[in-house]
């Protein structure tokens, strides 16, 4: 589906044959160009990245240039921000770009302005964060609704859980926020036992209004309320939907007046810009989240007119396709120095892996090429005494990105000091590594006899060579965590572009989906299993038998 595929033949031949010489080793391109940071790293919108300690040159660097050129950068990335159905599977536009943006620029799909409605939604959303703060919208019993519960899973939860998280710091005094998503009973029963139903306000969030796991939350929570001193009218003013379908929001009885609408062209793992980030506003106010909004849009604005050479966004993805693709690496570490982005990994873990594990591209055929990565993490320090490990002597190279803010959201003591040493530490460890030479000249001076030395020395080694990307920011404000976020939307997209996959689609999802609410009826009823897989049907069977036995069913 490239205009040129040729030109990208020609380029992917090229980037193959370069793969094939091995990557370069790091320690090399610093001793050949001491001043390879300057070329290998940028920043936008206050956030910096180093990815001078990857394997590449500028002969790389150039014939990625030349890939992404060949698989029609500008037009792709100028037909997202221009409202065409780039979804094509989905037949929907991308635009989750226009909810950040407050200029007077005027967004269309097929010629239709989106930009009115999310005015619209925008003005109705602050109006009622401001009422519920000021107390003119309160409980059923005149209290102030302080505690927000939002119930939703994967966008409708991931995005927002993480972002109140990571902006803690800026909550609104006294307010108190939960997220709801798993099926799992305990999940809302935890929830539930620390909650005062008179100062609820339930955030039912669900673009389709059709997930089981949010309808069965949300039905678990009418009736919790309603069996706590709620009755059905109070339910409008302590129930809200965010929703795209309000037809199935009038029928799960919320009043389309307790509706915040966003539309078809918002992902799913893109809405936390759009009204499924009510509960961030109502956590640390409306214009905290325009700071959020608009630090996002600066990122936008500068992936959106910079020049390829110059694009941070489109610069690290190349350098993820260059890894994945041409150097065979399957994962990514994601690893923030920062307890407060502790639910960034999940959060990127969906707007990744759903968006780039494909493997049909635009026009249909199975790729020839690894696309999608792994992607994993955890904050630093913990991480690094659990899997580092791996990541410093295991047999995969698995590139990493390490983030941090300069300045801590709280400073305690020397604790952000200490953080940031071991974030500047980790990445210059796996790049340097330690020969077994080193290793045994250590192990004699803490007193080793030689001969002991000598078996340890390559137990203490490290191959080093291992590749990091650095991402810093002054401090993790509002402004620069939209920033951030944007930064890896707008990188997931440039790496489907140039795999020629669809990222905005998640086609992957559905067959359990189903084969799950076929198998609900088996559990829950006496029917037979019949229709499974022997494996799976003999575990329907042990299952069943085992609740009976546990006086469950
Ligand atoms: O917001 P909802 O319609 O409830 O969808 C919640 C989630 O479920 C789906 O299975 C998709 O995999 C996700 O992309 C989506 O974010």
């Amino acid at each position: 589906m490239v205009t040129d595929p040729s030109a990208r033949a020609f380029s992917w031949k090229k980037l193959t044959a370069l793969a094939a010489e091995g990557p370069p080793p790091l320690s090399d391109l610093f001793d050949h160009n001491p001043g390879r940071v300057a070329h290998f790293s940028l920043e936008a919108a206050g956030v910096y990245a180093d990815y001078s300690k990857t394997p590449v040159n500028q002969t790389i660097l150039d014939a990625l240039y030349g890939l992404a050129r060949a698989c029609d950068f500008e037009a792709r990335r100028d037909a997202m921000f221009g409202g065409q159905r780039i979804n094509e599977t989905e037949e929907r536009a991308v635009l989750h770009v226009a909810l950040r943006d407050t200029s007077d620029r005027i967004y269309t799909v097929d010629g239709q302005n989106v930009t009115t409605d999310i005015h619209a939604v925008k003005d109705r959303m602050k109006a009622f964060v401001e009422k519920v703060h000021d107390g003119r919208h309160d409980g059923y019993g005149g209290a102030p609704l302080d505690t927000v519960v939002n119930i939703g899973i994967g966008g409708s939860d991931l995005g927002p859980a993480m972002v109140s998280r990571a902006l803690d710091p800026y909550t609104v005094d006294g307010r108190r926020t939960f997220y709801v998503s798993n099926v799992d009973g305990a999940d809302i029963a935890s929830v539930l036992r620390q909650i005062d139903p008179e100062r609820t306000l339930f955030l039912i969030a669900s673009k389709t209004f059709t997930t089981q796991e949010t309808m069965t939350n949300a039905e678990t929570a009418r009736n919790w309320f309603l069996s706590s001193g709620g009755n059905e009218a109070a339910i409008a003013k302590h129930f809200v939907a965010l929703s795209t379908n309000e037809a199935a929001v009038t029928d799960f009885g919320i009043d389309p007046e307790n509706m915040f609408a966003f539309w078809d062209w918002v992902g799913g793992r893109y809405s936390l810009w759009s009204a499924i980030g009510l509960s961030i506003a109502l956590q640390i106010g409306w214009s905290g989240f325009e700071d959020l909004l608009s630090g996002a849009r600066g990122m936008d604005r500068h992936f959106e007119t910079m020049p390829l050479e110059g694009n941070l966004p489109a610069s690290l993805a190349l350098i993820d396709v260059w890894h994945r693709s041409f150097l065979g690496y399957s994962a990514r570490a994601v690893l923030p120095y920062d307890q407060s982005l502790a639910r960034l990994p999940a959060y990127l873990q969906q707007a990744d892996m759903e968006s780039l594990g494909k493997r049909i591209d635009r026009s249909g055929q199975v790729v020839d090429y690894p696309t999608g990565a792994i992607v994993f993490g955890e904050p630093g320090t913990n991480g690094q005494h659990a899997f580092y490990q791996l990541l410093h002597q295991g047999t995969d190279v698995i590139p990493c990105d390490f983030i941090a803010a300069a300045c801590g959201q709280v400073e305690v003591g020397d604790h952000h000091e200490k953080l940031l040493a071991n974030f500047l530490a980790q990445p210059e460890a796996l790049m340097a590594g330690r020969s077994v030479e080193a290793a045994r000249s250590e192990a004699l001076a803490t007193g080793k006899n030689p001969e002991t030395a000598d078996r340890l020395a390559i137990h203490r080694s490290f191959p080093g060579d291992r590749p990091t990307i650095s991402l810093l920011v002054e401090r993790l404000t509002p402004e620069a965590l939209g920033a951030l976020l944007a930064l890896y939307e707008h990188r997931i997209f440039v790496q489907s572009i140039l795999w020629d996959i669809n990222a905005f689609d998640q086609w992957g999802v559905e067959l359990g989906k189903g084969l799950a609410k076929t198998i609900l009826a088996e559990l829950e009823g006496e029917v037979d299993v019949a229709s499974h897989d022997p494996s799976t049907a003999d575990l329907i069977r042990r299952i069943k038998r085992l609740r009976r036995e546990g006086g469950v069913a």
